[in-house]
């Protein structure tokens, strides 16, 4: 083993056993599922392996920090904390998640940096590492073994930004189901999967 490989992996093992202190086992069993649907997608789609891999560790570290405390390292951080956000902080815990992978696991890597903080809501014109985050954190193996999530698994190997788009679009639905606002992000980004995807 490299010495690079050798730090990865004590890294991730401070990182599970952070996880292990801040979210229930039940969260911990979705983030391994989204790390390890990460790794898959990023050897499918060419994309970097090892950086797939510690944003999904990475994406929800903040996942149960209450909203007072998403607001304010938000805020801190100088994150537009736009009128959605606001009224649900929740919202946030991507970015604030970025902030913690920076903050106390020193991750620099950009590209990492926004996948994490790209997780929930997306972004139009995000990275391939982004999509790959973003799709893997609705589909990974502990979601459920229905038809409807075994057919988007499969789209996800075969077009990631069908994939992100249809994604969304499950997302809005549920959303208008439940009555709840839609983060215009996750409009913008279904539009753009769109067309990348040439759906
Ligand atoms: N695009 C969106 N617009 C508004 N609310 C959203 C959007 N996406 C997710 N949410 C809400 O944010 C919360 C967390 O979403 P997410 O992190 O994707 O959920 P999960 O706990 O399943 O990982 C949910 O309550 C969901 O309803």
């Amino acid at each position: 083993m490299t010495n690079k490989e050798q730090n990865l992996v004590v890294e991730r093992e401070k990182v599970i056993a952070w996880l292990e202190n801040n979210v229930p086992p039940a969260r911990v069993e979705h983030i391994l599922g989204v790390e390890q649907m990460s790794k898959e997608l990023a050897i499918i789609h060419n994309a970097d392996v090892e950086k797939a891999k510690t944003a999904g560790l990475m994406h929800d570290l903040a996942k149960y920090f209450p909203a007072d405390q998403l607001l304010a390292m938000a805020k801190q951080k100088g994150i537009e904390i736009d009128e959605i956000c606001a009224t649900r902080p929740h919202l946030l815990h991507a970015d604030v998640s970025a902030i913690v992978a920076e903050d106390t696991f020193g991750v620099k890597d950009k590209e990492i940096l926004s996948a994490i903080a790209q997780h929930t809501l997306g972004n139009a014109r995000m990275l391939p590492l982004s999509s790959i985050v973003f799709v893997a954190d609705k589909l990974e193996p502990n979601r459920g073994d229905t038809k409807e999530l075994n057919t988007m698994r499969e789209i996800a190997r075969e077009n990631l930004y069908r994939a992100v788009y249809q994604v969304c679009d499950i997302a809005i639905k549920k959303l208008i189901q439940k009555g709840r606002p839609i983060h215009p992000r996750t409009v913008a980004t279904r539009n753009w999967a769109m067309q990348a995807g040439k759906c």
